[in-house]
C-alpha cells in the first residue's frame, strides 16, 4: 500500500546509498557548505537537533498502488499548485514528468533534490535548500492532468485526445459561482501536504524549478489546517466557521465505500483504463464572509450547519458520530433544518453518494475595507465527478443556507493516476 507511515531512520535504511537531508547537512555536506557559505558549525548543529513535535520525522512511502496524500492522514499544511504545460513537445512533457517523479520520491523521503555533491560550485544547486535539516514531515505529493492537457481550444496537443477520461472535463457553473480565471483549472495540478510547511512550500518550488522551460505555475494556494480528517485514528478539526469539519468524511478504514467513490475502476472507463486505480482531485476556493459570519447568532450558526458548534453533534440529537436523524422534528420542522449544510450534503439527498473530503483553511491577508480573504480551500477525490461531485455541488449551491456567507471564487477539475511502481514515472501508462 502506499501510505504506510515509516520513520524516516526507515526511509534512509531502505535505501542506504541516499543521502537524508539531515545527513547532508550533518555529515556530506558540513565542511563544503561551511566552507563555502561561511556557516561555520551550523550543518553539524542542526544534525544532532531534535525535533520533538509528533510527526516530525513521519515519512509516507511514494511508490504504490494509488498515489500517496489520498486516504494518507491528512496533514496539516497544504501548498497546491496548478500548472499550465508551455511546449507542444511530448518528449519534454514525458520527460518532466520522469524528472518530477524521481524529485518527488526523494523529497518525500526527506531526501534532496539532485545530487547535492556532485553540484558545480559555478551552477545553482540541485536543491533550493530551504528544507536542508528537515525531516520528511510527512510530506505526500499528488499529481494530477486536467482536461486541457488532452485538447485545448479543439488543438490535440500532445497526442492524448483520445484517452481523455470522459469525466475529465471543465467542472460545469454553478449557482453563485464568481470564478476567476486566474485561480482556475490547469493542464496539471500537484497538492503537496506535509506537517511543515516550509517542506511543503520547499516541494512546490523545486518542481516548478524543474519545470522552468516545460510548465509555468498557473495559481497557486496555501492552506495552513486540516478541515478533514481522513483517518479514524485523527481528531477532527475545525474550519474557519469555527465548526467541526471532517466528522462524517470518508476515511481510510473503509474500504468498501472507498472502491465505490474514491478509485476509479479497470471498467469505468475503457478508453482511459491508464486511470483505473486513480480518483479525481475536485478543488474548490471558497471565501467565507467571515466578519457577518462571526455577527450571527449561534442558533442560526448551527442551523445553517445542523450541527451544534460545540461538539459537532447533529441538531437531532447524540454525539459527535451519531447518525444525524432528518426525519425528527421540532416545534418548528425539522430538527436538521431543510437548508442546513449536513441534511443537503448527507448520503440520503444525493442518490447514496460519499467522497473524501481533504481540504484545507486559507487565508490570503485583507482587503481594502479591512475583511479577511480567508476561507476554505476544498478538495475532495471522487471516483466519477459527474455522479460522486456535481450534483451534489449543485444542490449545496442552489439550497444551502451556507452560501449566504460563502463564495465559490476558484475551481478545478484533474484525473489522478494510480499509484507510481519503482522504476517507473507518475501517469506513465497514459503515454504507453
Ligand atoms: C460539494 C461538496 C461540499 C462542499 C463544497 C462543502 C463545503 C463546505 N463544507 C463546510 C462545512 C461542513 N461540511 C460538513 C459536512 C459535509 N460536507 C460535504 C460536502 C461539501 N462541503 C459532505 C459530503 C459532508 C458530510 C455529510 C454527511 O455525510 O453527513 C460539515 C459537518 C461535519 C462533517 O461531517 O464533516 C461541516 C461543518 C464548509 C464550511 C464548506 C465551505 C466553505
Ligand atoms: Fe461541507
Amino acid at each position: 500500500m502506499t501510505t504506510g507511515p515509516h520513520a524516516e531512520s526507515t526511509t534512509a535504511a531502505s535505501d542506504p546509498g541516499a543521502l537524508s537531508r539531515r545527513r547532508l547537512l550533518g555529515v556530506a555536506g558540513a565542511g563544503a557548505l561551511a566552507g563555502a557559505a561561511g556557516l561555520g558549525g551550523f550543518g553539524v548543529a542542526q544534525a544532532q537537533q531534535e525535533d520533538n513535535s509528533p510527526d516530525a520525522g513521519l515519512g509516507y512511502a511514494f511508490h504504490g498502488e494509488h498515489q500517496a496524500g489520498i486516504v494518507t492522514p491528512a496533514q496539516d499544511r497544504l501548498h497546491f499548485a496548478s500548472f499550465d504545460v508551455t511546449t507542444d513537445s511530448r518528449d519534454a512533457l514525458v520527460a518532466l514528468l520522469r524528472a518530477w517523479t524521481e524529485a518527488a520520491a526523494a523529497m518525500t523521503a526527506g531526501k534532496a533534490v539532485g545530487s547535492a555533491t556532485a553540484t558545480s560550485y559555478d551552477s545553482p544547486p540541485g536543491d533550493t535548500g530551504e528544507a536542508l535539516g528537515l525531516p520528511p514531515a510527512g510530506l505526500t505529493l499528488t499529481f494530477g492532468f486536467g482536461p486541457t492537457l488532452f485538447e485545448k481550444d479543439g488543438v490535440d496537443r500532445f497526442g492524448l485526445r483520445d484517452r481523455r477520461p470522459a469525466g475529465l472535463r471543465r467542472l460545469p457553473h454553478f449557482p453563485g459561482d464568481d470564478l476567476d480565471p486566474a485561480r482556475s483549472d490547469g493542464d496539471l495540478c500537484v497538492q503537496a501536504c506535509a506537517n511543515d510547511p516550509q517542506v511543503a512550500v520547499h516541494a512546490i518550488r523545486n518542481l516548478a524549478r524543474i519545470g522552468f522551460g516545460t510548465v509555468a505555475v498557473r495559481w497557486a494556494q496555501l492552506g495552513f489546517g486540516r478541515t478533514s480528517s481522513t483517518s479514524r485514528s485523527q481528531q477532527t478539526p475545525r474550519n474557519l466557521l469555527g465548526f467541526k469539519d471532517g466528522t462524517a468524511n470518508l476515511k481510510a478504514e473503509e474500504t468498501a465505500d472507498l472502491e465505490t467513490f474514491v478509485w476509479v475502476g479497470h471498467d469505468d472507463d475503457p478508453a482511459a483504463r491508464w486511470l483505473a486505480g486513480g480518483s479525481y482531485l475536485v478543488a474548490r476556493r471558497i471565501n467565507m464572509h467571515i466578519e457577518t459570519w462571526d455577527r450571527t447568532s449561534l442558533r442560526e450558526q448551527e442551523a445553517l450547519v445542523g450541527r451544534d458548534r460545540a461538539h459537532g453533534a447533529p441538531l437531532s440529537g447524540g454525539t459527535e458520530h451519531t447518525e444525524p436523524d432528518l426525519d425528527l422534528q421540532g416545534s418548528a420542522g425539522p430538527l436538521v433544518p431543510l437548508n442546513s449544510h449536513v441534511r443537503l450534503a448527507h448520503p440520503t439527498q444525493n442518490d447514496g453518494t460519499r467522497m473524501l473530503r481533504r481540504g484545507y483553511n486559507f487565508t490570503d491577508g485583507s482587503d481594502s475595507l479591512g475583511r479577511l480573504d480567508a476561507g476554505l480551500f476544498f478538495v475532495a477525490f471522487v471516483r466519477d465527478p459527474d455522479r460522486h461531485y456535481v450534483p451534489m455541488q449543485n444542490q449545496l449551491s442552489a439550497k444551502d443556507g451556507l452560501m449566504e456567507y460563502l463564495q465559490h471564487t476558484g475551481s478545478g477539475l484533474w484525473a489522478v493516476p494510480p499509484g507510481v511502481r519503482p522504476g517507473e514515472y507518475v501517469g506513465q501508462a497514459l503515454f504507453a
